[in-house]
């Protein structure tokens, strides 16, 4: 789709759930319908937190870092579930679905029909992220898990192409810290051989030149670097 001024849109429609912190959710204002809808959304959110949780442990871990040192520098999670819906693009070929991106908080858990057309940037090429149907959820990191991580942890740069014939359903929980939270890399992944890759930055002003730059790629990040 294109704008007077030949922007690309992306062929996208969405509906967005604040679920975390509790104090933000207010289940009156999503969709009443089936019947327990607003109790399926609420329960999935304390699930997918909790997953959320277990899996920075992991990263934690698995850099040597304590269990939860990830998990405690965002600090309490702001969660959104956002259900992205793509309508069939008469002309796949002229737009996205999403343009290509990272998302910007920590991590991002993400859950996809059987349609296709999520894709992964792997050294340089675009990659399929194939359906595998059941309870499979795509895992996403995001920029703030990067800085944390000293780049030891990349996001992932990802985009989600149209095809002509079948409306395509996500359902994208993205675990953020608070806007006042300052974000940099873990003191203990950091010393005089190994400098800090990105400069502090508090997470508000992030996600504000994000919104004011737009998302293409990974340019939002890489503005922090402090050796671009
Ligand atoms: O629909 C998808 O598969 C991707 C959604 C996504 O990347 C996002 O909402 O940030
Ligand atoms: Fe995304």
């Amino acid at each position: 789709m294109l704008e007077k001024d030949d922007t690309v849109l992306d062929w996208r429609d969405y509906f967005d759930h604040h679920t975390l912190p509790l104090r933000r959710r207010n289940p009156t204002r999503w969709p009443h319908f089936p019947a327990d809808y607003r109790q399926v959304v609420s329960e999935y959110s304390d699930r997918i937190a909790s997953l959320a949780r277990e899996l920075l442990g992991l990263a934690s871990e698995s850099l040597g870092l304590e269990t939860r040192r990830l998990e405690e520098a965002v600090g309490e999670f702001w969660q959104n579930i956002t259900i992205s819906y793509y309508p069939p693009c008469p002309q796949p070929e002229l737009t996205l679905g999403l343009q290509a991106h990272s998302d910007f908080g920590a991590i991002t858990l993400l859950v996809q029909d059987e349609v296709g057309g999520l894709e992964v940037l792997k050294d340089g090429e675009w990659v399929p992220v194939k359906p595998l149907g059941g309870d499979a959820i795509v895992v996403l990191l995001a920029d703030q898990t990067e800085i944390m991580t000293n780049g030891k942890y990349r996001s992932a740069q990802h985009r989600a192409l149209t095809n002509s014939n079948q409306a395509r359903l996500s359902v994208a929980t993205f675990h953020d810290p608070a806007k006042t939270v300052k974000v940099s890399p873990a003191s203990e992944l950091t010393s005089a051989s190994t400098p800090p890759l990105y400069r502090e930055v508090v997470y508000g002003d992030y996600v504000s030149s994000w919104y004011t730059k737009g998302p293409e790629g990974k340019r939002n990040i890489d503005a922090l670097l402090l050796e671009p």
